[in-house]
């Protein structure tokens, strides 16, 4: 329609404003006539050699400004920077964005966006040797991908967007996705087509005449992709929103929601729900579709001169050793790969245009007045084809950037891009198969046992931090035949856990809970089940009030039966597991509804049954077993075990029969409740998780894991008060202080209580509870320089965590000082890891913290704890009797005095 012309100049009079010439407009199309809307930046390249490099053109009604030549735009954008700072008002995006994003914002709210999201993406790796290795295991997925092909031609352009979009995915999610998620499918697809779109020729009439809107179906369907696109997101903001924790972020996401809700007060704040929205959509959009083109780019001109890919080949033999990773760094001992990828980039030229500017005021620019409001559009394609600049513009010329020695040169006129790309490029052109697989060092395993001669059973713990010294924080164990990874210190396994969440994400089959759970349930499951089931846990659990003041009532009623109890003991010494009767009957208030009497016999058959399940689960007996199942004729105790689980399971069966005789949608009191009432409303749904198998194991999971760890932690916070009685004085002067004579201390109330709360953070940190749950890799994992295969085991050691000496003063003395400056104020401590972290941590950490402070500020407001006669504080012991699966005190009793 609006073909190229050969232009004939007209001198276009100067306007009062003296602005830049141009060809004279015509009314309404103004130079349309001479603009290819197929190919805009060719016709304005033309147009430059009529009119210099600053002109004037009218699309439409529109009047813009462009700069051309490398040396024009330069001075612009950078001696002028805020002269064109503002970004254009676009017709399309105005209406795609209303105001919000990055992109195409404007005044204040992009300041405050630009700043937030630029150091947000520092945290979560951007620059940084995390990220790089996160792009390298994305870019092993994708050679994966390639020979598959076993050489056979296909197309690459989905599955490199794939690939690069989830590299960006996981820096906004901290998740990458399965090239065959249909979800993720769907959203590359509509950004795709939105990006097409958005240059068509159609899109850009409306951005001419946006009145004319009504005519344009590409218009209309762009808009329908934002907001199927704006469905897809709110949905994933949600989960992440009902999965948030503060101390842990996962992302970009996770940020801006932790950020929204300190601001939820302000009246004007920037960080809302659109621009949450948008923010997510322009990063995805603009790490995607650039990326992800020039690395096909990339491909093809490889394919183009195969002599180059030879070379650059020949040059990283050279330069990374044989199963070594490639680091950025590398680049600068290989000018020739590092020229080729610069001149991809150049050749490439994926933004002709740029991305146009506005000016914010009225702009005095080479003599030319160019008045507030102006578009300007920066003609990139100028600069990186700029005769002067480049000897031979319209080739494809890696010496553009080699000098005559070889060496590489940065060139100005080059307008550098991304790591992800160089990265990506360089790695296309190696096959990568130059890296030889290797597993982290680790002491040589002996024929049978492996290393098990170098761990106690009992305390492995300690022997993990013991090999740690000798083979570092990352090694390679035998447990028998079993290889298995061990993560120690904070720096090691919270990069683990965080920033490689997804990878690290399943837990690898056990033999004693595959026996019991048969995959199912929470805690020893993996993919979709475990995703479907955990995240209905959480907000079930949330429903029911957990972490909220509905459950707080019945944690300070529960503190009432306990407090009774107690007084019955009138002083005399009774048991420390005397205490464990409160806080598993808040966990069975949730699961089942409602509280046992302390003396039912179905309590004390559960408690019976927990506590020996768990001292089995931590016998040396049962982990040989673990360790060869087929050996398990030889060994009872994983027998007597599954009996015991039988039991439980019996008394759970009989409260969900109860439940299911009279369901309904306003009957739902319990954990048990909810998930039966989904199980029916999911009756008719093939593949439905929530089957019988499922649901019983998910209770047993809570039963297991929500009792037993709370109920310890309480035992060993009223022996570490009885062995330093002075801290328990100085938490009972704080209570008096701070908590109202004849009522209890509230959640909340622990803001004011520094010290009680760094008694107690000290109390978990100290004890090491669980000293580690394993996991196992989700996928093929590229881990600080070693490779871990899909499905190896992985060991995160929380001890060495919690115990860590970079982290904490004196890491293997109870000293509160840990979490208090100088003034006594609390502080949190990143390295406070009991309940782990990443997505696969503890869902019952808000439960179990609210029952922890509730019940001991209770318990000392109440009583002050003394060892029993006889006993001096100095015989209090606080080694560890055996391993339970959890780690329990020795067996002890105190005396619990009446306070005046
Ligand atoms: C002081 C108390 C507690 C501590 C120290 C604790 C600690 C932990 C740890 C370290 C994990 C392993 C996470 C990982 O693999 O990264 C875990 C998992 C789990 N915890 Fe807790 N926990 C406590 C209380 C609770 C409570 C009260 C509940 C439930 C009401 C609970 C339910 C679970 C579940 C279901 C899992 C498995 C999560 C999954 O695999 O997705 N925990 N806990």
């Amino acid at each position: 329609m609006l073909g190229n012309r050969s232009f004939v100049p007209i001198s276009s009079k100067k306007s009062v404003c003296n602005l830049p010439p141009g060809p004279r407009p015509l009314p309404l199309i103004g130079n349309l006539n001479v603009v290819d809307l197929k190919k805009p930046f060719q016709s304005l390249t033309e147009l430059s050699k009529i009119y210099g490099n600053v002109f004037t053109v009218h699309l439409g009604p529109r009047k813009v400004v462009v700069l051309a030549g490398y040396e024009t735009i330069k001075d612009a954008l950078s001696n002028h920077a805020e002269e064109f700072g503002e970004r254009a008002e676009i017709p399309i995006f105005r209406k795609m964005t209303q105001g919000n994003g990055i992109a195409f914002s404007h005044g204040e709210l992009w300041k405050t966006m630009r700043r937030f999201t630029l150091s947000t993406l520092r945290d979560f790796g951007m620059g940084k040797r995390t990220l790089e290795i996160r792009i390298l295991e994305e870019v092993n997925s994708l050679i994966k991908y390639f020979e598959s092909y076993h050489g056979k031609p296909f197309d690459t352009k989905m599955i490199i967007n794939n690939a690069v979009s989830n590299v960006i995915c996981s820096i906004l999610f901290g998740e990458r996705f399965e090239y065959d998620d249909p979800a993720f499918l769907t959203l590359l697809k509509l950004i795709n087509q939105n990006t097409k779109l958005l240059g068509s020729p159609m899109v850009q009439l409306y951005n001419f005449y946006p009145s004319l809107g009504f005519l344009s179906g590409a218009s209309k369907t762009v808009l329908q992709n934002i907001s199927e696109l704006n469905a897809f997101l709110q949905k994933l903001f949600q989960e992440h929103q009902e999965e948030l924790n503060e101390n842990d972020l996962t992302g970009f996401v996770d940020a801006f929601l932790v950020k929204q809700k300190q601001e939820s007060k302000k009246p004007h704040t920037a960080f809302s729900n659109g621009n949450l929205m948008f923010s997510t959509l322009d990063l995805f959009a603009a790490g995607t579709e650039t990326t992800s083109t020039t690395v096909r780019w990339g491909l093809l001109l490889m394919m183009k001169y195969p002599e180059i890919q030879r070379k650059i080949q020949e040059e990283m033999n050279h330069v990374i050793e044989p199963g070594e990773l490639p680091r950025l760094e590398d680049r600068k001992k290989m000018p020739y790969t590092e020229a080729v990828i610069h001149e991809i980039q150049r050749f490439a030229n994926i933004v002709p245009m740029g991305v146009s500017r506005s000016t914010p005021s009225d702009v005095n620019f080479r003599g030319y007045v160019i008045p507030k409001g102006t578009e300007i559009i920066p003609l990139l394609t100028s600069a990186l084809n700029d005769e002067l600049h480049w000897k031979t513009p319209d080739q494809f010329n890696p010496s553009h950037f080699l000098d005559a020695n070889g060496n590489f040169i940065r060139r100005e006129a080059f307008i550098p891009f991304s790591i992800a790309v160089l990265l990506a490029v360089a790695y296309f052109s190696t096959g990568y198969k130059n890296s030889a697989f290797k597993l982290p060092p680790g002491p040589t395993p002996l024929p049978i046992i492996g290393n098990l001669h170098l761990v106690d059973l009992r305390r492995q713990d300690k022997s993990l931090m013991k090999l740690a010294e000798k083979y570092g924080p990352i090694f390679t164990l035998h447990f028998g035949f079993q290889k298995v990874v061990v993560l120690t210190g904070y720096e090691v396994v919270r990069e683990a856990l965080v920033n490689y969440t997804e990878e690290f994400v399943d837990r690898p089959s056990i033999p004693i809970f595959d026996q019991i759970q048969n995959g199912n349930g929470l805690f020893f499951s993996i993919g979709e089940l475990w995703r479907t089931t955990r995240r209905f846990t959480v907000s079930s659990m949330r429903n029911l009030g957990m972490g909220k003041q509905m459950i707080e009532g019945r944690i300070f009623e529960e503190l009432h039966f306990l407090i009774d109890m107690i007084k019955s003991f009138k002083g005399e010494p009774f048991s420390l597991p005397s205490f464990n009767c409160a806080p598993i009957n808040v966990t069975f208030v949730m699961l089942f509804g409602d509280r046992f009497d302390y003396k039912d016999p179905t309590f004390l058959t559960l408690l019976r049954l927990i506590d020996e399940v768990m001292i089995l689960l931590g016998s040396p007996n049962l982990n040989y077993f673990n360790f060869y199942p087929f050996l398990g004729f030889l060994f009872k105790t994983h027998k007597i075990m599954l009996k015991k689980i039988d039991d439980v399971r019996a008394i759970l069966r009989q409260y969900m029969k109860a439940s299911r005789e009279d369901i309904n949608e306003n009957s739902v009191r319990s954990y048990i409740d909810a998930l039966i009432f989904k199980q029916q409303e999911e009756k008719n749904k093939k593949d439905s998780p929530f089957h019988d198998e499922n649901l019983m194991a998910s209770i047993l999971d809570l039963v297991m894991a929500g009792t037993e760890t709370i109920a310890t932690t309480l035992q060993w916070s009223i022996l570490l008060m009885m062995k330093y009685p002075e801290i328990q004085k100085k938490v009972q002067e704080e209570i008096g202080r701070t908590v109202k004579a004849g009522s209890w201390a509230t959640y909340e109330d622990r803001k004011n209580m520094p010290y009680t709360n760094a008694v107690l953070h000290e109390v978990q940190r100290f004890i090491t509870l669980l000293p580690h749950v394993p996991r196992c890799t989700a996928v093929d994992t590229h881990f600080r320089g070693y490779f871990l295969p899909k499905g190896i085991i992985v060991i995160p050691s929380l001890t060495s965590v919690l115990l860590d000496k970079t982290q904490w003063e004196t890491p293997h003395q109870f000293n509160p000082n840990h979490f208090l400056d100088a003034e006594g104020n609390f502080v949190k401590k990143g390295a406070f890891l009991p309940f782990s972290t990443g997505r696969r941590n503890c869902i019952g950490e808000s439960l179990a913290k609210m029952e922890l402070f509730v019940f001991f500020v209770g318990l000392l407001q109440t009583f002050t704890f003394r060892p029993q006669p006889g006993v001096s504080e100095a015989d209090l012991d606080l080694t560890v009797p055996q391993t339970t699966f959890t780690l329990r005190p020795q067996p002890q009793a105190t005396c619990a005095v009446l306070r005046e």
